[in-house]
């Protein structure tokens, strides 16, 4: 039997992208959308194209009825409460948007054990940025002393990026990083320092021409090793990842986060 999927953002940059994939998918069906500026229109015209059967809805809410697992690329702003709302309904949700916290995903972590639903996070379900992870998860064994770079569009309206939050979250699984200096201690300005993200310090850049890079860097004794991710300007890289978490969601309850290197590499 089909997953009946729902795309919330789905004439978004990377919703739109992942749509298309589901609906393609012979396993997959999608099922309804959500869009603001499309509410009321069919998802294909929506799109400048044919028509497809598939309905756009303006808030989650409307859209969740006959969804297995609803996959959301809207934004920093709505992601905790789309995922609260769909919860419960008790439909599953793989978590695309930006914006979450660790602390935000051990709350909703309760709130989807209670309904028996699953919740898939990713803060960048592209292989390389999950690949990136998984090398500075290693790392972090042998080096105990770093810091990230989030680098990102002009526009990007949140900060620090899903994918350095979710590295500085998952490093923090090694504890915390080693300093000599507390970043309290700083003279000057201390917010020069960056922003402290479990432990971490997480310097964002915002400038035009990048898309996304997220750079973590090991300092040692007389040495530097660096790991750097780097996207380009396609959303394509974040679609079997996603639909990776698609088929998988509805086997899991409670919060699933981040992926594996080895899954998503079959997949693709
Ligand atoms: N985890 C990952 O691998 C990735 C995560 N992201 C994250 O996904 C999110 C979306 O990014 P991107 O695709 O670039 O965004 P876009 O701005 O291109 O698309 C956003 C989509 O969401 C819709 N939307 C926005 N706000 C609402 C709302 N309140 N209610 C209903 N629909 C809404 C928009 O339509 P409308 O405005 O008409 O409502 C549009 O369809 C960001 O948080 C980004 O950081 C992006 C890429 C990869
Ligand atoms: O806002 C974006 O555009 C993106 N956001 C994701 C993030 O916050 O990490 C990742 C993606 O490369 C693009």
């Amino acid at each position: 039997m089909s997953v009946r999927v729902c795309v919330s953002g789905a004439t978004g940059w990377t919703g739109r992208a992942v749509a298309a994939a589901v609906i393609e998918a012979p396993d997959l069906e999608l099922v309804s959308a959500v869009s603001r500026s499309a509410a009321g229109s069919d998802l294909g015209a929506a799109w400048g194209q044919d028509t497809i059967g598939v309905p756009v809805h303006g808030r989650l809410a409307e859209a969740l009825d006959d969804v297995d697992v609803v996959v959301d690329y809207t934004s920093h702003e709505t992601i905790r409460a789309h995922t609260i709302q769909a919860i419960e309904h008790g439909v599953h949700v793989v978590v695309g948007s930006s914006g979450l916290s660790a602390r935000d995903l051990e709350e909703i972590d309760e709130v989807a054990r209670m309904a028996r639903v699953g919740v898939f996070a990713g803060g960048n379900f592209s292989l390389g940025a999950t690949v990136l992870t998984q090398a500075a998860l290693l790392a972090a064994q042998y080096l105990r002393t770093w810091e990230i770079v989030d680098y990102a569009s002009q526009n990007k309206p949140d900060a620090p990026s899903g994918t350095a939050r979710e590295l500085a979250e998952r490093l923090a699984e090694h504890g915390p990083p080693t300093v000599d200096r507390p970043v309290a201690d700083t003279g000057g300005h201390v917010e020069a320092r960056g922003a402290t993200v479990a432990g971490t310090q997480v310097h964002s850049l915002r400038l035009p021409s990048y898309e996304l890079a997220t750079e973590v860097i090991f300092g040692g004794a007389d040495e530097r090793l660096v790991i750097r991710h780097e996207s380009g300007h396609s959303a394509e890289k974040f679609v079997a990842g996603t639909l990776h978490a698609i088929r998988s969601v509805p086997g899991v309850i409670g919060v699933v986060r981040g992926l594996d290197p080895d899954a998503l590499a079959q997949q693709a």
